[in-house]
């Protein structure tokens, strides 16, 4: 069967589910493998929501596709937190969006974002790095969803397998062990959490997809 539709036993084919109209472009930058994985979560939060598509870039990629990032409806922003802040890669990422999105009439504006970090220590300085990308999206007048999870692991019930362990509001936290390679950091809760992530922005960007062109057409009338 190809990928047009699906068969069934007595042979007669269904129409495969449309295409998503609504996409959601996560742009990361992981320098070993870590932050990598957090993303992958991301996305697959994402996918566990019918009809949102996902386009799942690197900031060196994302800086060769900014026409991909210009037609998505939410973009998630990812890095790791290098001495207390996003990596230079993603800074380098943010500073080129100036020229190629801001300056070319704020191309972004409306769409709406969010982030997610990881890093070596439980804290790590990870909301220096959050703050970041949230003010990164203001810059861009996008519209900054949060994690919408209750902290946790704060109390003699709680434990480290518990869904935002690390207790951030902001958006998706991720602890790796630095001796730790990415086959296993981040624990399984951080992604987890990331998925939780995923799956939420997808909700949101649904709800402005579908909701916005009914606004649109009553602020027009
Ligand atoms: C240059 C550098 C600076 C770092 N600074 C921090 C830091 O400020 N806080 C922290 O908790 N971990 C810090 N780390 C640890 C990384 O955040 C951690 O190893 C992370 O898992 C790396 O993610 P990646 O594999 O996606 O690059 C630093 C690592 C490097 C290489």
């Amino acid at each position: 069967m190809d990928s047009t539709g699906t068969s069934d036993k007595d042979g007669s084919v269904e129409p495969a589910p449309p295409a998503p109209t609504t996409r959601i472009a996560i742009v990361y930058h992981s320098g070993y493998g870590h932050t990598a994985r957090q993303a992958e979560a991301v996305a697959a939060g994402i996918r566990q929501v019918r009809g949102v598509g996902v386009l799942l870039l690197t900031t060196d990629e994302a800086q060769m596709r900014w026409e991909e990032l210009n037609a998505v409806q939410a973009i998630v922003f990812g890095a790791p937190t290098y001495v207390g802040a996003g990596s230079a890669s993603f800074k380098a990422f943010q500073e080129a969006s100036s020229n190629a999105i801001m300056a070319k009439g704020y191309l972004w504006k409306d769409k709406i974002a969010a982030g997610f970090t990881n890093s070596g220590t439980q804290s790590g300085d990870k909301l220096s790095t959050l703050l970041q990308m949230a003010l990164f999206a203001a810059q861009h007048g996008m519209h900054w969803v949060n994690l919408d999870l209750p902290p946790a692991n704060c109390s003699s019930t709680g434990s480290d397998e518990d869904l935002n362990r690390l207790g951030f509001w902001l958006g998706a936290a991720a602890q790796s062990n630095v001796d730790h390679g990415p086959d296993l950091a981040p624990p399984e809760a951080d992604l987890a959490t990331a998925r939780h992530l995923g799956q939420r922005v997808a909700s949101v960007a649904l709800q402005f997809t579908l909701g916005r062109e009914p606004a649109l057409a009553a602020l027009a009338g």
